[in-house]
């Protein structure tokens, strides 16, 4: 039978200003991710993906609903289990990379295992196995300004998965790259997810990025619109992912006519 990773039962997000008003940014969303799933999340701005996000990365709490990430709820854990919750089940990337830029590119991967005490070889293998999966071997001991924008989201991705985390998270991974880096990055996401069985969930405005997914959730206002799933061909996903988004409406940031697959 096929693990659950992450549940979501009436995941709601309500904002409240200082003069009182409350805003639902997010409204009962149910979602269910397998083991092995590639998911896309999609919507105009505004629509609530960064909310979203931050509630399934344990970033921020949910107003009500429950979630469950590989079987635990973490809503019931206190701030020191959430944070070794998180540094061991999830993986983050991030549109603006987030690496340090004082650091090696090594020691950029190196830094969510320096906490857990691991003998110095083992760090090596996992770091060196980590950067086999990305193609970034040859890489490893220049700094992060002497690489290229994919390259340094490929290193921000290996990064993410040097503790094998349950779900690799990411929002915006493809908005600061140019389309040739982004396909380099998205090949690589699609290289996990196919032989590691790795779980992603992805953010993003960009349908070019998001005919890597096997599937893609949309939504609008807050709710979850509707779903689509791939078949064998990612540019007849593509397209679909482009009507889908038509019959969405709403505005886009950068859906790019210039970016075809
Ligand atoms: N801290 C907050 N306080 C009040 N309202 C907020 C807050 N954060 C977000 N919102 C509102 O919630 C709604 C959803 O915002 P969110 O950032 O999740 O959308 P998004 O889909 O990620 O948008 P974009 O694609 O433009 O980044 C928006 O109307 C936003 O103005």
């Amino acid at each position: 039978m096929t693990k659950v990773i992450l549940k979501a039962e009436g995941l709601s997000k309500i904002y409240g200003s200082q003069s009182g008003v409350m805003y639902t940014a997010l409204d009962e969303i149910r979602l269910s991710v397998e083991q092995g799933e590639f998911l896309g999340i999609m919507g105009p701005s505004g629509s609530g993906k960064t909310t979203l996000l931050n509630l399934l990365s344990t970033i921020d709490k949910p107003s009500s609903g429950q979630l469950e990430i590989n079987g635990v709820r973490p809503q019931t854990l206190k701030d020191a289990e959430l944070a070794l919750f998180r540094r061991r089940e999830l993986g983050y990337v991030f549109q603006d990379f987030n690496l340090l830029d004082t650091l090696s590119i090594r020691e950029n991967i190196i830094l969510p295992l320096a906490m857990d005490k691991l003998p110095v070889d083992e760090i090596d293998r996992r770091v060196q196995e980590s950067a086999a999966l990305l193609g970034i071997e040859s890489i490893l001991d220049k700094r992060t300004y002497e690489v290229s924008g994919g390259q340094k989201q490929r290193t921000a991705i290996a990064r993410a998965i040097v503790h094998r985390p349950s779900l690799l998270l990411a929002d915006e991974l493809t908005g600061n790259l140019d389309s040739k880096a982004s396909r380099d990055v998205m090949t690589s996401l699609t290289g996990l997810n196919e032989r590691l069985h790795a779980t992603i969930v992805m953010v993003t405005h960009d349908p070019f990025a998001a005919s890597y997914c096997r599937r893609i959730v949309f939504i609008r206002d807050g709710k979850l619109f509707s779903e689509i799933r791939r078949g064998s061909n990612r540019q007849a996903f593509f397209q679909q992912i482009l009507d889908a988004l038509s019959v969405l409406g709403g505005e886009f940031n950068d859906v790019s006519p210039t970016r075809l697959p």
